[in-house]
């Protein structure tokens, strides 16, 4: 079905050379689905964006596309079904697989799946592995794309009662998630020579700034800097730099300004606290990078959630990956997963239930007595998950 839709990729796209458009088609393809748009004509503009945050069904429950992905994927998604369930939040799951399958003799994510999200809205997702080298080319970019989910947003908070060296942290770091160094368009020149190419769009970076100036302002965050290495990458991140100083004029009261990427990286670990009253924002590799750099200031990445936001669909997931080391073992942390689940609580309007589930979390990590090892304690996932299940009393 996604082959067959018809999809003009972006004019910046069809202007490469043929052999890169080529290793572009299987994202552009798919991101002819988030094309299929719906007739508004008796929606008013209020009730669209509603309806973006899900949309309740004549029971009174809302139903949200769950992906499960790989190696601690389920046992961290059963953790949040379960808590779900015992607080009787109003949402049915919808259990999808994006395993690719091959059609017309490329591998794309199954119609089912895409049909699911693009019904709901709104989904949660574990985390989906990508081989290294050959092989098939990550599937959470392709979702990414596939939605046009712009913006990742990744914060990063301190947990009261678990010691870190900084106690204050609170960054909020939102990631370009379309293109950039993600881009994939990479071909061998001669035997010996491969390039890959760092794609910038206009569009793309004005889309994700303008959301990252909003975002500081609806969230009381003084402050945007944007991140970035154009003393190298003159013409890419330059380009997303002049964007940035170009989309503060539309928000005078948000303080601009902006770091190279590696002293960011020196200064955050040095003393994050002059980072809390600022959001970052930043080209999409420096965004993966970074945020696994500032979960590791929290406690690692079974603490850090995500929200991956477009004008319509919207994904959850953590920052981190499928955790092969651990998989099948009981050993993950689901808090990750779970405050993803928050953030989508909260992108819903569900605010009570997302606060209780919330409170019922922290309350378990600050009491210390059953978490999972990653945090130094002793609990096995679900064991965590029952701790929180009786917290939410
Ligand atoms: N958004 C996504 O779905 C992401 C997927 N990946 C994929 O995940 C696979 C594995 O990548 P890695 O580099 O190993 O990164 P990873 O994030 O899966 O694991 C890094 C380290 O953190 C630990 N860890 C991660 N999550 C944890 C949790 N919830 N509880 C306790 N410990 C946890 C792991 O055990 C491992 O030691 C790769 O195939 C990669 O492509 C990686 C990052 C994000
Ligand atoms: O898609 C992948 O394999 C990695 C994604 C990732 O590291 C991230 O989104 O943070
Ligand atoms: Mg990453």
């Amino acid at each position: 079905m996604l082959a067959s839709r018809c999809f003009a990729a972006p004019a910046a796209l069809r202007s490469l050379p043929r052999c890169q458009q080529h290793s572009q088609q299987l994202f552009w393809r798919q991101a002819a689905a988030q094309r299929i748009w719906r007739s508004y004509a008796t929606t008013s503009e209020k009730d669209k964006v509603a309806k973006f945050k899900g949309t309740k069904g004549s029971d009174g429950n809302y139903t949200v596309t769950l992906i499960e992905g790989d190696g601690i994927g389920p046992e961290i998604a059963q953790s949040v079904k379960n808590i779900f369930s015992a607080a009787k939040v109003p949402i049915k799951w919808e259990s999808v697989d994006v395993t690719p399958i091959f059609k017309d003799g490329k591998q794309v994510i199954p119609d089912e799946a895409i049909d699911s999200v693009t019904r709901n809205y709104v989904a949660l997702k574990g985390p989906l592995a990508t081989p290294v080298g050959k092989g098939h080319v990550s599937l959470n970019l392709t979702l990414r794309r596939t939605f046009n989910l712009f913006a990742n947003v990744r914060p990063c908070k301190s947990i009261a009662g678990y010691k870190t060296p900084y106690d204050n942290v609170d960054t909020v770091l939102i990631r370009e998630n379309t293109e950039g160094e993600y881009s994939g368009i990479e071909h061998v020149v001669v035997d010996g020579v491969v390039q890959s190419i760092k794609l910038i769009t206009r569009e793309a970076c004005e889309r994700v700034l303008r959301f990252a100036f909003q975002y500081a302002q609806d969230v009381g965050k003084p402050k945007v800097r944007a991140v970035h290495k154009a003393t190298i990458m003159k013409m890419s991140d330059g380009l997303f730099l002049s964007i940035a100083k170009e989309v503060s004029k539309e928000f005078p009261d948000v303080e601009f300004d902006a770091e190279l990427l590696d002293n960011t990286c020196l200064k955050i670990v040095t003393d994050p606290a002059p980072y809390n009253d600022k959001v970052l924002v930043m080209p999409n590799l420096y965004g993966d990078i970074l945020s696994d750099m500032c979960a590791g200031l929290i406690g690692g990445l079974g603490l850090t959630p995500s929200g991956n936001i477009g004008d319509e669909c919207s994904i959850f997931e953590a920052v981190h990956g499928s955790a092969p080391d651990i998989a099948g073992k009981a050993l993950a942390n689901p808090t990750a997963l779970l405050l993803s689940s928050i953030m989508m609580l909260q992108h819903m309007g569900l605010m009570e239930h997302a606060d209780r589930i919330q409170n019922a979390i922290f309350k378990t990590l600050a009491e210390g007595k059953t978490i999972t090892g990653d945090l130094g304690g002793k609990a096995k996932t679900h064991e965590y998950a029952d701790a929180v299940i009786k917290n939410l009393a």
